[in-house]
């Protein structure tokens, strides 16, 4: 049985890999190459199912189980941007330095130095006749002045709950065992332990 992960994010793929650490947790690219995958749901859950399922149907094995992520940063006081639209608040294409720029002038240009946001993962897994979905949240606020090189994404704009520090200054460690990602994944892995057992 392989464990293939439906993401191109290099950020995710190590985040996930250091949750995993007893098991072999390949990046579908190595078996596949790179690949393009639509994201045309309206929510996390749908999204990270649609990535699982166009890698596992590519896969064409019964004896796979794949790991999805969806996943994106919220903001209440911005009417809830990014969300789902978190990889191209920038536009198609945008990366993560372009995203988060975006998130820093929309906040300056509502006057916000500070205000609450939140992570959402969505989790998918499918493997032969099987199919799930885990979330996960982690709360804090963003700030307009980004700090620190850690992490991906957004993380140098965000502060968790209980810290004075982003996720770009804070250890690795921290965000290991705070993050929406790693909460997702606590309730997945029983199920991953029980589709490799099967
Ligand atoms: O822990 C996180 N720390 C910082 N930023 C994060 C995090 N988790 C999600 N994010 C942001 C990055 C990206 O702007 C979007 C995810 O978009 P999302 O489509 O799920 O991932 P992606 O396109 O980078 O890779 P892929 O779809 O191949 O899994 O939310
Ligand atoms: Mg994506």
């Amino acid at each position: 049985m392989q464990i293939i992960l439906a993401t191109s994010n290099k950020g995710k793929v190590k985040e996930i890999q250091s949750l995993f650490k007893d098991d072999h947790i390949i990046p579908f690219k190595d078996i596949l190459g790179p690949l393009e995958i639509e994201e045309n749901g309206s929510t996390f859950a749908e999204n990270a199912l649609i990535k699982a399922k166009t890698i596992f149907n590519k896969l064409n094995s019964n004896d796979v189980i794949v790991i999805s992520d969806d996943s994106g940063i919220t903001v209440p006081a911005l009417n809830n941007e990014p969300g789902i639209y978190s990889a191209r608040y920038a536009g198609i294409g945008a990366n993560d330095k372009q995203n988060l720029n975006k998130l820093v002038e929309n906040l300056k240009k509502s006057g916000l130095k500070e205000t609450p946001a939140y992570y959402t993962a969505a989790i998918a897994i499918i493997a032969s006749e099987a199919k799930y979905v885990m979330h996960g949240w982690m709360y804090g606020k963003v700030i307009d002045e980004p700090r620190g090189d850690g992490g991906f994404g957004y993380d140098p704009m965000f502060i968790p709950e209980g810290f004075d520090k982003t996720l770009g200054e804070l250890d690795p460690e921290i965000k290991r065992e705070l993050s929406h990602r790693s909460k997702a994944l606590t309730l997945a892995k029983p199920i991953i332990e029980m589709l490799k057992n099967r």
